[in-house]
This record gives structure tokens, C-alpha cells and sequence, in this order.
């Protein structure tokens, strides 16, 4: 598939979504060889893959380093990696409310430095990637994170850094929200009589079904017409979803608590 591999793949922590990512590149056809991991466990996490628990004396010319840590990791790791770092080094990091200026100054000697915020759905090539830079990275810098980001999902560069906790409040925690919704459906199921598990099992396929129409057809507005026959049941109950934009409401207040998390994790707290 992809062709974009760069030379070496060094991942800092392999957790829940770095972890996604390798899983995709790997099916891909990333050479395993070509990838080592820094976690402190020093779990294996697949086949052929190189795991170790301390830095390197050096990284293998052009490698790609992606932080994959926790956000507030970024000290202790800064600390033992820029010194490795080098001007062929491009540096990703999929940290929340990391600001490319706080990554910059602390990996000064990386060629490129770009934020990608991916969502969980990447490992199975259904995800979606935000990717920012700024002016300072080269067309190869960019050219390079966006490959290898392809296999990925689908990939949206940002032009305003402004805008990327607000993409991570969307996309990034969005298959949280989203899990959510199938739960509340399924436990609403159940609330008006339904056996518990025919309700889980009806409210995933039917978010399933749903969401493979949406993706393939017209706008889900149209599609909503399309279920909701004039004086019937459906009706009734958008009705409610619709009054007073309930819905919406309730999402755009979920949106800004993310968003305000991102930019509280930006300023440190
Ligand atoms: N979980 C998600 O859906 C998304 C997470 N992110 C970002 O991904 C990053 C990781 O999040 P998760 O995978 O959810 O967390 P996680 O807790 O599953 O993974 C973090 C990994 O970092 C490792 N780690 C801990 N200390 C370390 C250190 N000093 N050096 C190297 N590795 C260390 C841990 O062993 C763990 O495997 C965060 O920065 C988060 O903002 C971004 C987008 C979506
Ligand atoms: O919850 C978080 O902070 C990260 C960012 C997007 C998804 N998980």
C-alpha cells in the first residue's frame, strides 16, 4: 500500500493509540524491522518489532521519532531524546495540547516538527489524522508525515494552529463520544423493555449500518428525511432530539469541554 516509510520509525511509548497506528503501518507492510519502541514496560507489542527501555547512544540516520507519550511525559522525555536528535530528524508527536512551539524548543536540532492528532479507528485504516506545521518545515517534512500518515484514515492539514484542540475535540476524542452514543442507545433500548443484550446488539448494528450509508451517500440531514416518514414514529421522536437544538447543544458543550481541556494542557494545568 503506502510507499512512504521513512528510514527508521522510533516510537516514544506504544500505549492504547500509538499502539493503533503500528498495527495499521505494520499491515500496510512496514518493514518491522525499520521500527523500534521505547516503553518502559518492555512488553513486546508485535512480531519483529524492536522494544527496549532505554534510549539509544544514537538514532539510525533519517529516523522519525513519535512521541506517543503522555502529554505531561514530555519533560522526562525531552530531557533523554532532543540530545539524540539531529537536523535529518523529523519529530511527530500526537501529544494533546502540545503546542509545535513548546515541541520546537525542546527538540531545537530536529529538521521538522509536525503534530498529528489521530483517532483510535487509524488501526483499522478508518481513522482520522489533524496534521500541523508551520512555516519553518521543509515540503519534505510535510510530504514525509503525511505518507506515512495515509494508510491511516483520512488525513485534514490544519492551517491554524488555533484550530487543533478544536480538531482533537472533534475527531480526536469523537470515537469516545461516539461510543457513548451506542451505549445510550442500546440502555434506552433496554429502558422502554427491550432485553438488554438484543438492545446492545440492535443499537451497534443499527450505528453500523447507519454510519456505512452516511459515509457513502448524500448528507445525513437528507438520509434523517429519508427514515423519518411524514406523521410517523421517527417524527416523534427527532422532534425531541431537535427541540430547542437539544442535540446539538449537548455536542457543541462536549466539543468546548475537550477543546478547553486541550488548551488548559497547552498552558500547562
Ligand atoms: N487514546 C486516544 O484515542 C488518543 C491519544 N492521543 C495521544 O496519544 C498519547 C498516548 O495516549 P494513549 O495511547 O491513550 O495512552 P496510553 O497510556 O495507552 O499510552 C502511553 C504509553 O506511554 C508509555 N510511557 C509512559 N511513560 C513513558 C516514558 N517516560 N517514555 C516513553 N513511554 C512512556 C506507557 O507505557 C504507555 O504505553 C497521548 O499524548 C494522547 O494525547 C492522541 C489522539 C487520540
Ligand atoms: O483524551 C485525550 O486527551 C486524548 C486526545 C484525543 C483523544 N485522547
Amino acid at each position: 500500500m503506502a510507499t512512504g516509510w521513512p528510514p527508521h520509525l522510533f516510537l516514544v511509548g506504544c500505549g492504547n493509540m500509538a499502539g493503533q497506528m503500528l498495527h495499521r503501518w505494520l499491515a500496510c507492510g512496514l518493514d518491522p524491522d525499520r521500527v523500534t519502541i521505547l516503553r518502559p514496560s518492555g512488553r513486546p507489542v508485535a512480531d519483529g518489532v524492536r522494544v527496549v527501555t532505554a534510549y539509544p547512544d544514537a538514532l539510525p540516520q533519517g529516523t522519525t521519532v513519535m512521541l506517543g507519550m503522555k502529554p505531561h511525559q514530555i519533560a522526562d522525555v525531552a530531557e533523554q531524546l532532543a540530545p539524540l536528535c539531529t537536523t535529518d530528524t523529523v519529530m511527530l508527536s500526537i501529544l494533546a495540547g502540545t503546542t509545535l512551539a513548546d515541541l520546537r524548543a525542546r527538540f531545537p536540532s530536529a529538521r521538522d516538527v509536525v503534530r498529528a492528532m489521530p483517532n483510535l479507528p487509524v488501526g483499522i485504516g478508518q481513522g482520522v489524522v489533524a496534521l500541523y506545521t508551520d512555516e519553518q518545515a521543509s515540503s519534505a517534512g510535510r510530504t514525509e508525515a503525511g505518507a506515512l500518515m495515509a494508510p491511516l484514515g483520512l488525513c485534514e492539514w490544519i492551517a491554524d494552529e488555533a484550530l487543533f484542540n478544536r480538531v482533537t475535540a472533534l475527531s480526536g476524542c469523537g470515537p469516545a463520544f461516539l461510543f457513548r452514543f451506542i451505549d445510550a442507545l442500546a440502555r434506552a433500548g433496554e429502558a422502554i423493555g427491550i432485553p438488554p443484550e438484543q438492545a446492545a446488539r440492535m443499537a451497534m448494528a443499527t450505528v453500523q449500518g447507519a454510519a456505512t450509508m452516511a459515509a457513502a451517500q448524500e448528507n445525513p440531514a437528507t438520509l434523517a428525511d429519508q427514515v423519518a416518514s411524514p406523521g410517523g414514529m421517527t417524527r416523534e421522536g427527532l422532534n425531541v432530539l431537535d427541540a430547542d437544538d437539544r442535540l446539538l447543544t449537548l455536542l457543541t458543550d462536549t466539543l468546548e469541554a475537550a477543546r478547553d481541556r486541550g488548551e488548559a494542557m497547552a498552558r500547562g494545568h
